[in-house]
């Protein structure tokens, strides 16, 4: 994958002051972290274990958000269902309007696309 930052390989930012963002090494060499520290990118012991503690919280955090986007989502199916059996409309654009706003207001312009997945996710592409 591309890696932002900079020319691929060079190791600077663009300026050439800021922080190493280079890709890890494919293969092994001298640069490359001790094994336990493989796959943090960094070579320096207590830095890699710090790493390997949050990332423990990131994987539980990744797994919640997939279960509750998938509950969401199915939840969101049910409603659309729900109402286009009883002669009502698909979908009610009053209340998309105020689930945007919220996302938006709590995250910016980020926040809005994400809204705007998670409301595809429950009705599909328009
Ligand atoms: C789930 C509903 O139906 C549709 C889906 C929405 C959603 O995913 O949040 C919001 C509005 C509706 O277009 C609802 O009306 O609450």
């Amino acid at each position: 994958m591309e890696q932002s930052g900079g020319p691929a390989g060079s190791g600077t930012t663009p300026n050439g002051t800021g922080p190493v963002d280079r890709p890890e090494p494919a293969s092994a060499s001298a640069s490359e972290p001790a094994p336990g520290n493989r796959g943090t990118g960094t070579a320096e012991p207590a830095a890699a274990a710090r790493i390997a503690e949050i990332r423990v919280r990131i994987d539980e955090i990744d797994r919640a958000l997939i279960e509750l986007w998938q509950e969401r989502a199915a939840l969101s199916r049910e409603v659309g269902a729900t109402r286009m059996a009883s002669g009502g409309t698909r979908l009610v654009l009053s209340r998309e309007q105020e689930i945007l706003e919220r996302f938006r207001a709590a995250l910016g312009a980020d926040g809005t696309q994400l809204a705007l997945l998670l409301l595809r996710a429950g009705r599909g592409p328009l």
